[in-house]
């Protein structure tokens, strides 16, 4: 698999600034979003170009312009939709595929829960959208839904990953590329990424 940590100066800067234990809700969202922007802005670097000639107020002159697949977001519900907003920025036209999948507190493993996805998934880029990757298994039920609905060319972006995670998500879908801001040192004992942000759902929609 793919694996991408973004060093970019901002990013190290914005995630740190994420883990402040007093965040509040408004920064919290907006630096979430910002660092979508950012991951987005490093998983699109392999768009192919085309030259088309468009006219000017100087004349006729060639472009660059993105051609070949579009590209559908995947957010998965609820903390994904964090991320929604700052991929959006930079890819305005993209469709939206919704997925719903929560992790079972005791269990730790996925449960699906909702699913409206894009028209013509097999000729789409989809990018996977969730702050966390922990055991991986909310991210490997989504990439295993989107597969099965034809989905072919997937990236995901995550924002702070942990080691058993990217591993189960190499060895369940070593195809997929993988970007985060960062990678943390373990798990605790109730699936937490540590150091990590706690619980990104919780503090991006102001529950608990
Ligand atoms: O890699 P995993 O072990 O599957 O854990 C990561 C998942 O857990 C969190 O979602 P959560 O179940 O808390 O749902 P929420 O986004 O609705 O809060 C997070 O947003 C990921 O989707
Ligand atoms: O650390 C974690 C693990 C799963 N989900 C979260 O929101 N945080
Ligand atoms: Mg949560």
């Amino acid at each position: 698999m793919k694996l991408l940590q973004v060093k970019h100066p901002l990013v190290k800067h914005k995630i740190g600034l994420l883990r402040a234990a007093d965040i509040s809700t408004k920064q919290f969202r907006q630096l979430t979003a910002e660092l979508a922007s950012l991951l987005t802005y490093e998983a699109t670097k392999d768009l192919l170009t085309e030259t088309v000639s468009i006219e000017t107020w100087s004349g006729a002159v060639e472009i660059e312009q993105i051609q070949g697949k579009k590209v559908t977001i995947v957010p998965i519900l609820r903390a994904g939709l964090g991320m929604l907003d700052g991929v959006l920025e930079l890819l305005p036209n993209a469709r939206i595929s919704v997925v719903g999948v929560y992790r079972d507190e005791a269990t730790l493993q996925p449960v699906p829960y909702f699913q409206k996805l894009a028209a013509n998934l097999e000729q789409r880029i989809a990018i996977v959208v969730d702050p966390m990757l922990a055991t991986g298994g909310s991210m490997i039920a989504t990439i295993d839904l989107l597969k099965q609905q034809g989905a072919k060319h997937i990236k995901a972006l995550v924002l702070v990953a942990a080691p058993e995670g990217i591993n189960a998500l190499a060895q369940a879908h070593p195809d997929v590329e993988l970007y985060t801001a960062a990678t943390d040192r373990c798990l605790n004992e109730h699936g937490y990424i540590l150091p990590g942000l706690g619980d990104a759902g919780d503090k991006l929609f102001g529950t608990k």
